[in-house]
């Protein structure tokens, strides 16, 4: 649905503002993700202000998890030996008040997955971030043959899913896509920025979900409106990005440069979330 030029307004001064507290509170973002993801993860944090630091050892999340500002933990490359670390850091992040995301890789690709996933969720993640398919198999409880860590549906087809899915657990729910799909049970958000190329390099998810991370750690008190956000500037910045790029290498690296000097006038201009 096509939003009111008063709603674009609204939401795109919004989303600035919001991105304004990341880059003056510099949040410290722990990261437990997968080995694909690191450097463009920690990449697009930096970029954005926000401060990333990939510590995964279970011995350290007592000392180290207590300070962060927020939490991404991402499933990727998911090992028996890694799970207790992603459990320990979700329950001092819930204990300590703060908000962590989880990304639910390719959830369906085994039993083993799909349970420590469910185990991940029953902990209260502030928001999930998957893409379709994923969001699809989290919410239905499917685990079998899919498309890997790649979506094989569109965005709009997980919205009931998505809505189930938060409303079941009690947390947000974004569903990445050529929509960016964002609700919280109730409300549901489509955030229109970004390019297809963003799905021909690897981890482009990943970094959204952590960006997420970044938002809502800065902007606690408004963890749905920050998600949208959040995929909004990473949408923008790969719009602006690809006005550059030949293809998906020189991409990556013109998206983070993006999101490194995007201005108030330049995302206004092309910022698009409306309500659906
Ligand atoms: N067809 C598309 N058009 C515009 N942006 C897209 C498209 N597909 C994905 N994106 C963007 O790429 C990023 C990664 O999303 P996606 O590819 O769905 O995640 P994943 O890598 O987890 O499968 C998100 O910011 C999303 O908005
Ligand atoms: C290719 C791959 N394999 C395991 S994790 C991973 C990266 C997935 O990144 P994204 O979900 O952002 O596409
Ligand atoms: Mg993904």
């Amino acid at each position: 649905m096509p939003s009111s030029p008063c709603e674009k307004e609204e939401w795109g001064a919004k989303a600035w503002d919001f991105l304004c507290n990341l880059r003056s509170g510099s949040p410290l973002i722990q990261c437990i993700t997968n080995f694909v993801s690191m450097d463009l993860m920690a990449n697009t944090l930096l970029a954005a202000g926000a401060s990333p630091a990939m510590i995964h050892a279970l011995e350290e999340i007592p000392d180290f998890t207590p300070h962060v500002h927020g939490l991404c933990i991402n499933i990727g490359t998911l090992t028996p030996q890694w799970l207790p670390s992603m459990k320990a850091a979700a329950i001092e992040a819930s204990r300590s008040a703060k908000p962590w995301v989880l990304d639910p890789v390719a959830v369906s690709a085994s039993p083993f997955r799909l349970q420590a996933c469910n185990e991940l969720v029953d902990l209260k993640p502030t928001v999930i971030r998957g893409n379709a398919s994923e969001i699809l198999a989290l919410s239905n409880g499917f685990s079998g043959p899919n498309k890997g860590v790649d979506s094989n549906h569109s965005s709009m087809d997980a919205v009931e899913a998505a809505k189930s899915l938060a409303q079941t657990k009690g947390t947000i729910v974004a569903v990445s896509g050529a929509i960016d799909i964002i609700t919280n049970g109730t409300q549901v958000v489509g955030v229109h920025n970004g390019v297809p190329m963003m799905q021909r390099i690897t981890a482009t998810g990943c970094a959204v979900t952590a960006l997420i991370s970044a938002f809502i750690a800065s902007n606690v008190e408004h963890p749905f409106e920050a998600t949208a956000s959040a995929l909004a500037v990473f949408g923008v910045a790969g719009e602006l990005g690809m006005s550059k790029a030949n293809g998906p290498s020189s991409l990556r690296n013109h998206l983070i440069d993006s999101l490194h000097v995007l201005d108030r006038s330049t995302f206004l201009s092309h910022v698009r979330i409306s309500d659906l």
